[in-house]
């Protein structure tokens, strides 16, 4: 039986942390309809004590969004939770968000604090947030850091405390995959209320890895994942919804599903992209615009003969329209020959052979200056 991994959207929260990214509630609407359209689970909306404009958004959005839990995020500290909790009045499902730091680098640098002091103070918080709703999230910050066995108990307590999901986040991306995993493992081997709680992965992605440190995290058990649309998030940003998506969607042998309706990714992609002002980088998995691009002669041959040669997805599943063939100066025959047909022109070989030749020539002139797809030059 596959089993169902839930999908937490933070683009409007952590993603906006990004400088420059900012929205007005207004566009955060808009967006968060299409994430809602497009099957996300859990949608955070925002950080309401923070400003006045990120408490109206948690208001607003929650008004207009009905589907998905609305989800707003706060420390462990009593009027952040006070305000969360007000701005989720009008969510059909609300949860709130609370969390500190629990990692010993965190206690003492951060708060100046101990172990003890940090559990009473999540087991409050949790308490005071329940006042409001009675879904929960608790966010143990810089646990990719975090001791396991402090880590471990702080799991045990805050879900005693009435936590419905606890969020294990590698705040700082400093884990590598298997030992990710093998945290994530370690909590449900050792936590003895884990079963009456979600266990949630948000990874941040300092080293690259933060979509395989979710995937580890997903393969040890969590059921619910933390993401952004294209990966946008403070410092080098989250795990990017569309890649943990698409990759259980094509590992079938992971026996895991999500409810996102995969070709909504592209359309999803680009809009957050302008509204964000935030350009994807044309080489990123998925909603790239080379992800579907072949360069190189002997990858579109493969391609042309067999799509599955050198593709592991279907454009279409993603909503990308179509994949291309970019005539290169490293193009062969057959992606001439094939563009040729495209424009309505059949040659015998030797023909074909003297085109060849000349778009190479001109090819080589060319790409020194411009090297992209290089057809003008043979009109
Ligand atoms: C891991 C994350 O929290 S990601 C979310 C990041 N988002 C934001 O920071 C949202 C934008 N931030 C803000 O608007 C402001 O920082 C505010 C309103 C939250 C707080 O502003 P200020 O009161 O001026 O505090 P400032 O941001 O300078 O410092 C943070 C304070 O919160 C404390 N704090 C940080 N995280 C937590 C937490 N999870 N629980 C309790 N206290 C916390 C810090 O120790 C520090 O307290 P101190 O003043 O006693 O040293
Ligand atoms: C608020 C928490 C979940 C966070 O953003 C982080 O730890 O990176």
């Amino acid at each position: 039986m596959s089993q169902r991994v839930y999908i937490f959207d933070t683009t409007l929260r952590d993603g906006e942390q990004v400088p420059g990214c900012q929205l007005t509630t207004e566009e955060k609407i808009v967006v968060a309809k299409e994430l809602e359209r497009m099957g996300v689970d859990i949608i955070e909306a925002g950080f309401p004590i923070s400003s006045p404009g990120d408490f109206r958004s948690v208001v607003e959005i929650s008004k207009a969004v009905t589907e998905p839990t609305i989800c707003a995020l706060s420390r462990a500290v009593k009027g952040d939770i006070d305000a969360a909790g007000e701005a989720l009045k009008w969510a059909k499902r609300g949860r709130i968000h609370t969390g500190i730091g629990s990692s010993d680098i965190h206690i003492r640098n951060k708060f100046n604090s101990t172990r003890e002091k940090i559990l009473e103070q999540a087991v409050a918080a949790v308490k005071h947030a329940k006042t409001y709703v009675e879904d929960v999230e608790f966010y143990a910050e810089d646990a990719g850091r975090a001791d396991l066995v402090f880590l471990s108990q702080l799991t045990e307590a805050v879900i005693s405390a009435g936590a419905t999901v606890v969020n294990v986040p590698d705040t700082t991306g400093y884990c590598l995959p298997d030992e990710y995993g093998r945290k994530i493992a370690y909590i449900y081997e050792h936590v003895s209320n884990v079963h009456k709680a979600t266990i949630s992965i948000h990874c941040h992605n300092d080293l690259g890895l933060a979509t395989a440190n979710t995937l580890a995290g997903v393969m040890n058990g969590a059921r619910q994942v933390e993401v952004t649309m294209n990966g946008i998030g403070e410092r080098a940003g989250n795990t990017s919804l569309e890649e943990v998506v698409m990759a259980i969607k094509v590992k079938k042998e992971l026996g895991l599903h999500t409810n996102i309706d995969s070709t909504r990714l592209f359309p999803v992609s680009n809009l957050v992209s302008q509204m964000m002002r935030m350009p994807v980088q044309a080489n990123k998995a998925i909603v790239g615009r080379n992800a579907f691009a072949h360069s190189s002669g002997i990858h579109q041959d493969g391609f042309l003969k067999h799509s599955e040669n050198y593709e592991i997805m279907n454009p279409h599943d993603v909503g990308v329209p179509e994949s291309s063939i970019v005539l290169t100066a490293r193009s062969g025959r057959h992606a001439l020959k094939h563009r040729l047909e495209l424009l309505g022109f059949r040659y015998d070989k030797p023909t074909l052979d003297g085109i060849y030749t000349r778009f190479l020539d001109m090819a080589d002139i060319r790409k020194q200056v411009n090297d992209k797809d290089l057809m003008e030059l043979v009109r």
